[in-house]
């Protein structure tokens, strides 16, 4: 599912006016009567006191509409008009006389604090006060609105993002965005749903379809995809019948120290459990024995080195090797990691470790192939890329340095982002089951077990992303989020599998209903 930017979004309003010969009210009416629709459907009619609260802009134009049929219908609204600016939108001043027409109880001017209304905590506000036009801070008396909706504990609603928060930019002042219990967005979600430090403002999300142009949806190339099932199924490469385990590729995991075996044998199960044909693990002399006797399926090569890797060498042809997991980042294991480095030619996905290791020598990233993999977690990607101010502008050095280092970047979170180059993949899937050691070492034995199986590197880490979160919230129904464990999220990967050809589904919804962010 795409994701607009602000100005492909006036865009596709102004092509889907003209293409559909429809005037911008008449668009505004499709917005606000489709949010109409969804409270409608929920409350049936429940007498229970709505709080419009609109803007001077568009997004207010939409909570007028909004209001007005929820009056028709016999609810039991307040409209008020959040006075923070002479200038009205020409679709705000159409509707603010539609609803004059429709209702003797106009909508009630604020202008300062003593014009705030009392709000119960089982009253409801309609949030669209500033939708994505919002181009600098609210004012000090409409950021006291806000906090005075939070302290009101009422169910919060936000028309197309919740006001305060701008959506290409974090908000400097918490206090000054709306905290919104669920918001409507128009057409596709926003890509500040999905971020760390802008997440917290909605608690759920839904996009709604109010008809934008299809070739506009189809044509514009976006920065930022959401990848749900719809985007990943179509990537699914069917195990053939005439095949054998050499169809399917030979994975190398290489990593581990003395105490941290257990990271290798994680990642290579999950690289057999993803669909690779063979799995060989790499490790210390310490870990021959454990290794063995937990993962039968796997082959096993060793360091001469009783407790770290020394000397990456070995005699076999992988398809694909996942490096780093548990590996420590000795001096010697250093010196053995750029040897390989120096030398590999197969695709490789980097993890952990190896991670810290490139961040510490810079110099070795120009030993990196084009396409390599690397799946830092935010701690390990801010020693790679450097300290960032915002979620905005940590993107932006992502992109950055996978465009200079040729590489895909997959930042691990509760949505994981895969960077390549301009472009960037937001996961859908996973929970805070995930938040356990040893996840992560899992993820990057999928990838790489997905790049055996013939995926380009790319497609294998938005797959094996998905994969990964997919299996972790079928395994949770079993285990809860607590007793979740990466051995778990292993043992259910056949399901997430089976779980492509589960219903089918809306082409505009990724994979549910509605959505936690
Ligand atoms: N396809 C779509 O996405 C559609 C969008 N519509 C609505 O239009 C909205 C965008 O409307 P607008 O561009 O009018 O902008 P907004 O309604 O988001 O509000 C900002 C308005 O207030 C002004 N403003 C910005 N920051 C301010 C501040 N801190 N204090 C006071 N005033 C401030 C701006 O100049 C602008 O007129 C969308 O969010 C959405 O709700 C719908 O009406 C129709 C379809
Ligand atoms: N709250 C969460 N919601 C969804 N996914 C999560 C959450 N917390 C962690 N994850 C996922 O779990 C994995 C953790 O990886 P990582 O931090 O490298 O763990 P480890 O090093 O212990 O293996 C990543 O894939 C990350 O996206
Ligand atoms: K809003």
């Amino acid at each position: 599912m795409k994701i607009f930017s602000k100005q492909q979004i006036y865009k596709g309003d102004q092509q889907t006016a003209k293409k559909q010969k429809i005037s911008s009210t008449e668009l505004m009416e499709r917005a606000g009567m489709q949010i109409f629709n969804w409270i409608h459907e929920r409350m049936q009619g429940a007498q229970v006191p709505i709080h419009v609260f609109c803007g001077i802009g568009n997004n207010g134009g939409d909570g007028l509409v909004v209001a007005r049929h929820l009056i028709t219908y016999g609810y039991s609204v307040h409209t008020y008009v959040v006075n923070c600016s002479e200038k009205r939108t020409e679709d705000f001043l159409v509707n603010y006389d539609r609803i004059k027409q429709t209702t003797k109880k106009w909508p009630i001017m604020l202008n300062c604090e003593a014009d705030f209304p009392t709000i119960g905590p089982d009253d409801i506000i309609v949030d669209a006060v500033f939708g994505i036009g919002l181009n600098r801070p609210p004012n000090d008396w409409v950021k006291r609105l806000f906090q005075h909706f939070r302290a009101s504990k009422a169910f919060t609603l936000s028309v197309d993002l919740p006001s305060g928060l701008y959506p290409d930019d974090v908000p400097e002042d918490e206090n000054g965005v709306v905290w919104a219990n669920y918001t409507l967005s128009f057409q596709a979600p926003k890509l500040v749903f999905f971020l760390p430090d802008t997440s917290k403002y909605t608690v759920n999300w839904e996009a709604l379809d109010i008809g934008i142009d299809a070739e506009f949806l189809k044509e514009t190339e976006t920065e930022v995809e959401l990848i749900g099932k719809n985007e990943i199924f179509p990537m699914y490469k069917p195990r053939e019948k005439f095949s054998n385990k050499g169809t399917y590729g030979h994975a190398l995991i290489i990593g581990g120290s003395y105490g941290k075996i257990g990271a290798v044998v994680l990642s290579g199960k999950a690289a057999l459990a993803s669909g690779s044909g063979l799995v060989t693990t790499f490790i210390p002399k310490c870990g021959y024995i454990p290794m063995q006797s937990s993962f039968p399926e796997a082959m096993t090569l060793t360091d001469h080195d009783e407790e770290k890797l020394t000397d990456i060498s070995f005699d076999i042809e992988p398809t694909a090797i996942g490096i780093g997991m548990g590996m420590g980042t000795d001096v010697k294991t250093h010196v053995a990691f750029q040897k390989f480095l120096e030398s590999n030619s197969a695709s490789l996905v980097i993890d952990a470790d190896a991670i810290n290791l490139l961040s510490k020598h810079k110099e070795d990233l120009k030993l990196l192939k084009a396409q390599t993999v690397l799946t830092p977690h935010p701690k390990e990607l801010e020693r790679l890329i450097g300290k960032w101010k915002n979620d905005f502008d940590k993107l932006k050095k992502a992109k950055a340095f996978s465009k200079k280092h040729q590489c895909v970047l997959v930042i691990k979170g509760a949505h994981t982002i895969t960077v390549f180059e301009n472009k960037m993949y937001i996961n859908s899937t996973g929970n805070p089951g995930l938040s356990t050691g040893g996840t992560g070492d899992v993820l990057t034995g999928m990838i790489t077990g997905l790049i055996c199986q013939g995926y380009e590197p790319l497609m294998a880490s938005l797959f094996g992303v998905y994969l990964h979160g997919k299996s972790a919230d079928i395994a949770v129904e079993d285990y809860g989020y607590q007793s979740l464990t990466a051995s778990h999220v292993i043992e259910y990967l056949g399901k997430a599998y089976l779980d492509l050809f589960a219903k089918p589904q809306m082409p505009h919804d990724p994979d549910a209903e509605e959505h936690i962010s």
